[in-house]
């Protein structure tokens, strides 16, 4: 669905973001895009969505060139950006001017979603707090029904209850037929949501891998004492105990921390990604 080949890309002379950045993405999934404050996770989201041009290399989204955004390429693809604008008129009417711009919109759906975040129809946009504003522009997004829907850290701003709301209605608007990236540095709201994993650092992808690969090929557990026989790959110690992430050689199940994975990727890269070449 989105193939991203060779992609270079920098804001300013000499200074390189994305160097030969390789990314394939399918259809089906709902990935979570992690990376360090100003890795570039907005700027490869921008990219995607065709509103950067590349330096160089290829970034195609359903088989289009993204920075072309042709109108069969608008329609099935949604951003909705960390930070946006959202005109002074109600929903109403928001609903009436772009609506048409998605041809697959599903207004039934539309409602279910803002009565999922408790946001009533009949409200003036200009009125709304911020967190209000990203549930309309959430769901929004969602009943636009586009084959690409990218958020860029959707769940900043929204309380505690609306985290678990979010949750809910990504996992009702999935299908076989989508793609969904979500970047977050909130890695515990997409806890049970994200299927996929993919890193970005140093001008690169350093990690793309599917949640059930991980844990088939990792363990992650809390050891109250640390064993010499046992190969940790990383380790985060505090007073609870430590949590470390080991080969799952018994082919054990455990639940996948993705914090901690994270951690591990950007601090002993190398051991990690020979587990799954
Ligand atoms: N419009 C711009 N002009 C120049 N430099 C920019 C621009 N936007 C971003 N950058 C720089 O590009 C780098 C990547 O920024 P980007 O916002 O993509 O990172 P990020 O991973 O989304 O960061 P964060 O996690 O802090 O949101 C940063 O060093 C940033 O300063």
């Amino acid at each position: 669905m989105i193939t991203i080949t060779s992609l270079k890309f920098s804001y300013r002379k000499r200074k390189p973001l994305f160097e030969d950045l390789n990314l394939s993405l399918s259809a089906g999934h709902i990935y979570g895009l992690l990376g360090k404050n100003g890795a570039g996770k907005s700027t490869l989201l921008k990219q995607i969505a065709g509103l950067l041009f590349p330096d160089g290399g290829k970034c195609l989204v359903m088989g289009r060139h993204s920075f072309k955004r042709e109108p069969a390429f608008l329609q099935e693809i949604f951003l909705v950006p960390e930070e946006f604008y959202l005109p002074k008129v109600s929903i109403r009417t928001y609903v009436k001017n772009y609506a048409p711009f998605y041809p697959n919109f599903d207004e039934s759906a539309f409602h279910s979603y803002l009565k999922e975040f408790d946001i009533p129809y009949d409200q003036q946009l200009a009125n709304m707090s911020y967190g209000q504003k990203k549930k309309v522009i959430i769901s929004f997004a969602l009943a636009a029904n586009t084959k690409v829907l990218i958020m860029d850290e959707p769940t900043n701003g929204l309380d505690i209850p609306s985290k678990s709301q979010f949750r809910k209605v990504i996992a009702a608007a999935v299908s076989e037929e989508k793609c969904i990236v979500i970047s977050t540095h909130q890695v515990r709201d997409l806890d049970n949501l994200i299927d996929s994993i993919v890193i970005i650092d140093e001008h690169k992808i350093i990690f793309n891998q599917s949640v059930d690969t991980v844990t088939d090929k990792l363990s992650f557990k809390l050891l109250h004492q640390l064993d010499d026989r046992q190969q940790v790959l990383y380790k985060d110690s505090s007073l609870r105990g430590h949590s470390v992430i080991l080969k799952n050689e018994n082919m054990e199940h455990s639940k996948i921390d993705m914090e901690l994975l994270f951690n591990a990727v950007l601090s002993n890269r190398q051991p990690i990604q020979e587990l799954f070449n």
